[in-house]
């Protein structure tokens, strides 16, 4: 039955007419599913999933591409709400079109573009342009969040409205904290009349000037200045309050710290809106990784201590935390490559989600269903997304991820124009084998793409 339609024509990229992967698990929290399936896509959309969905007519089919899935796993592909994308004005570190390309090989549909670019992005003109370089990239969907206040001063607000219209999913200083309560009280106010979520990079200022890391026994021993936790623990709490007081929904960035998230839990216990996201690098690394002075590990906030990590793991099982963001920070040699304290925070994270959180998941850290739904559901709710999903009728929006395979991450793998990830060279386990967005393949690996592309039945390659 079901002969192939005819393919729609999507622009750009490639969408194929007729795209079956057989025989693979596929995982979707959405519709509570975690079976071995087959997969149809018939001009970019999820046509038919199922056992036995792959029929010999379709895999018959002279259009069908045929991907065997066995050992494989299919997800719905992710969304990150908070990448620098740098462009514009740092396109030295990372531009649209790269940034693209490495969420497309990390398996993600949408980015979220922080506004800490030059110039910041607070108007309508900046937002509306980074909408339209990436438009004519192609590959993931970007969707931009504006800036809180003017310039990411902290003092005046942002006209948000236009901000929203022109295409903003949210709002955030991101990089700097808004530190006054009252600007944050307006923000909130303000921001809530749109829908708009205020995304708070949480940081007391006052406490972390000249900080270069986690403040505790590695930064006295290594003579830095450290970041406390509860630098990060006030302003959490502060805004929480605010939250309740305006009824508007709040976000935390790249929460570190076992305090916030003990603030958050008891926030959210209370029904006040709040939600918050924890990085892949914050679930994965202490303090010890800046032992050896490595500036590759100075990132914002710091890397913390054991005690953080397992708060932040349990926080992210049980729902405290909402959503996994990378804070994909690119920055090129002449940032990284010179004294620690010279240096500037940030580390890669588009391409490395998946062997990162492959990994908490076969340690037994974390169900595979919960970081999927960290990657898709939670952060789409937060940006007002539609979130991606496996079931029949969907737009494709899914990656294939082979989580064996094992490989030693080269430099050259990277499409990110920086290379500022302190697992380079490390052996990793989980790739992305292809990814697609909007109905189109946005990536194959390469690798992959010779092994698998065989075809099963006659006439089976399309092309
Ligand atoms: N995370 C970082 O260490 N750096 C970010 C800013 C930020 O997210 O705070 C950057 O833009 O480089
Ligand atoms: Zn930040």
């Amino acid at each position: 039955m079901a002969a192939p339609v005819p393919a729609q024509v999507v622009p750009a990229h490639t969408t194929l007419p007729l795209l079956i992967i057989t025989g693979v698990r596929a995982v979707d929290p959405a519709q509570r599913l975690d079976a071995v399936v087959d997969v149809v896509m018939e001009g970019g959309s999820i046509s038919r999933i199922g056992r036995g969905a792959a029929t010999q007519d379709l895999l018959q089919s002279e259009q069908a591409m045929v991907v065997r899935g066995d050992g494989l796993l299919l997800l719905p592909a992710f969304i990150d709400m908070h990448a620098h994308l740098r462009e514009p004005g740092q396109e030295y570190k990372e531009d649209i079109a790269s940034g693209l390309a490495a969420a497309a090989a990390g398996g993600f549909a949408h980015v979220c573009a922080m506004p800490n670019t030059r110039p910041v992005n607070d108007t309508r003109a900046v937002t509306e342009a980074m909408i339209a370089r990436a438009r004519s990239v192609g590959g993931p969907a970007l969707h931009p969040i504006g800036a809180i206040t003017v310039g990411q001063r902290g003092q005046e607000l942002t006209e948000m409205a236009d901000l929203k219209e022109a295409g903003a999913v949210g709002v955030s200083d991101d990089g700097r904290c808004v530190t006054s309560s009252a600007v944050m009280r307006r923000a909130l106010e303000y921001a809530s009349t749109f829908d708009l979520a205020v995304i708070q990079h949480a940081e007391d200022h006052a406490l972390t000037e000249g900080a270069q890391m986690h403040e505790g026994a590695i930064s006295t021993r290594l003579g830095l200045r450290g970041w406390p936790r509860v630098a990060e623990d006030i302003i959490v709490a502060r805004d929480v309050l605010l939250a309740e007081a305006t009824g508007a929904r709040y976000h935390v960035a790249h929460v570190s710290s076992l305090g916030a998230v003990r603030i958050l839990r008891e926030a959210k216990s209370r029904g006040i809106s709040v939600t918050a996201e924890v990085t892949p690098h914050h679930l994965t690394l202490t303090d010890e990784a800046v032992i050896g002075y490595d500036a590759v590990c100075k990132v914002n906030p710091p890397l913390r201590e054991q005690a953080d990590v397992d708060a932040l793991r349990e926080a992210l099982a049980d729902g405290t935390i909402d959503v996994i963001a990378t804070d994909h920070a690119p920055h090129s040699s002449l940032e990284k490559d010179c004294e620690f304290v010279e240096a500037s925070p940030g580390m890669l994270g588009l391409e490395l989600v998946v062997p990162v959180l492959l990994g908490l998941v076969r340690a037994g850290n974390l169900p595979l269903g919960r970081v999927v739904d960290a990657l898709t559901r939670a952060p789409a709710r937060v940006v007002g997304l539609d979130a991606p999903t496996l079931a029949q009728g969907a737009r494709a929006e899914l990656c294939l991820v082979d989580p064996e395979h094992r490989y030693r991450l080269d430099p050259s793998r990277l499409r990110s124009k920086s290379r500022n990830t302190p697992l380079l060279g490390r052996e990793l386990c989980g790739q992305v084998c292809l990814t697609m967005a909007g109905g189109r393949i946005v990536f194959v690996d390469p690798l992959i793409e010779a092994q698998r592309s065989a075809p099963q039945a006659p006439g089976g390659a399309g092309s």
